[in-house]
């Protein structure tokens, strides 16, 4: 497909993931002007400043109100109060479109406070970093990823083929879903791990019973495991709680198969351990 071209850019939540996609479609030349707002004003600066957007906007109002395409990449749950506050100032035909990592019930919601004439469509950029801001952001985090759509039955298709080619212009590969099935696919290959890593986290701590600074001895195992618990807090509690119920039948679900490891460790069952093992040595082999 054509690049398209985006007379003004609006980016709310100018951190990683809004940063990066204005980086990356300023540099692949397919958005003449792009403006950022953001609650944090010292966030804002810092995002001018480093020329990841090229003017910042004092409100909403004025960051969205002469936007072709505005890109909301602010925690879940403060999407729809954000999509809510930018509405009343949407130009005729403008595209509203979100980086957000749980789709379902924020899908719904935007595509009711969408007025009529503009156009919503959900997304999720399947690339990240456990670093937050806009000085973390970067324009090739987007380069050979997914990136998920999620259409429903009341999305313009040509604001979904827009969307698609600003994703692609980025670099990402765009592959469409229904909003619930991305919601129990993240569940599982995102959400949990993340949940498993701040836990884990906690146990090791926790278990420092002789050893007082135990996690000091950690080294390549843990601190490989345990990076995206480095991830910001806020945007993880945001997603466990909007994510609830997918993410509540994955706990269940590695709760169960922990038991089952746990339960051969205790009878020194070697044979179902090394099974176990090569299975799991084979799945996460075949994935890289
Ligand atoms: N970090 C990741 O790995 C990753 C990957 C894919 C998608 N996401 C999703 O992208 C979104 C943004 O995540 P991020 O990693 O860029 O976070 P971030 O903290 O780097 O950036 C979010 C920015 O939004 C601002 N903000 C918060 N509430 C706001 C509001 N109501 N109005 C305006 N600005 C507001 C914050 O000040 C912050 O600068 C989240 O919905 C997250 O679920 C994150
Ligand atoms: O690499 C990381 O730090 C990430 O956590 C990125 C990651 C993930 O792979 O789980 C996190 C959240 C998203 O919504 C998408 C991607």
């Amino acid at each position: 497909m054509s690049q398209p071209v985006i007379n003004t850019f609006a980016v709310i939540g100018v951190g990683l993931i809004g940063g990066s996609f204005s980086r990356a479609l300023k540099q692949a030349g397919v958005v003449k002007r792009v403006i950022g707002f953001d609650l944090d004003s010292a966030n804002l600066a810092e995002a001018l400043q480093l020329g990841v957007v090229d003017e910042i906007a004092a409100d909403y109002a004025a960051a969205v109100s002469s936007a072709d395409l505005v890109f909301l990449a602010v925690p879940v749950r403060a999407m729809t109060a954000a999509v809510s506050a930018c509405a009343p100032f949407l130009r005729p035909g403008c595209v509203v479109t979100d980086g957000g990592s749980v789709k379902d019930e924020l899908v719904v919601a935007c595509e009711q406070l969408v007025p009529a004439g503009c156009f919503f469509v959900g997304g999720h950029p399947i690339a990240g970093t456990e670093h937050s801001g806009a000085k973390a952001s970067f324009a090739t985090l987007y380069q050979g990823r997914r990136c998920i759509l999620t259409p429903t039955s009341r999305t313009d298709q040509q604001a979904l083929d827009l969307v698609q080619r600003l994703w692609e212009a980025a670099g990402s590969r765009v592959e469409c879903m229904e909003p619930l099935t991305h919601d129990r696919v993240f569940a599982a290959v995102s959400h949990l791990p993340h949940m498993v890593a701040y836990a884990l986290v906690h146990a090791v701590n926790g278990s420092a019973e002789e050893e007082e600074n135990i996690l000091a001895f950690s080294a390549g195992g843990f601190r490989d495991f345990t990076r995206i618990a480095s991830s910001d807090p806020s945007m993880w509690r945001d997603i466990a709680l909007m994510n609830r119920l997918p993410l509540l039948a994955m706990l269940d679900r590695y709760q169960s198969e922990f038991a089952a490891l746990r339960e051969r460790v205790a009878s020194g069952d070697g044979a179902w351990l090394e099974n176990y093992f090569t299975t799991s040595k084979r799945l996460r082999d075949e994935i890289i």
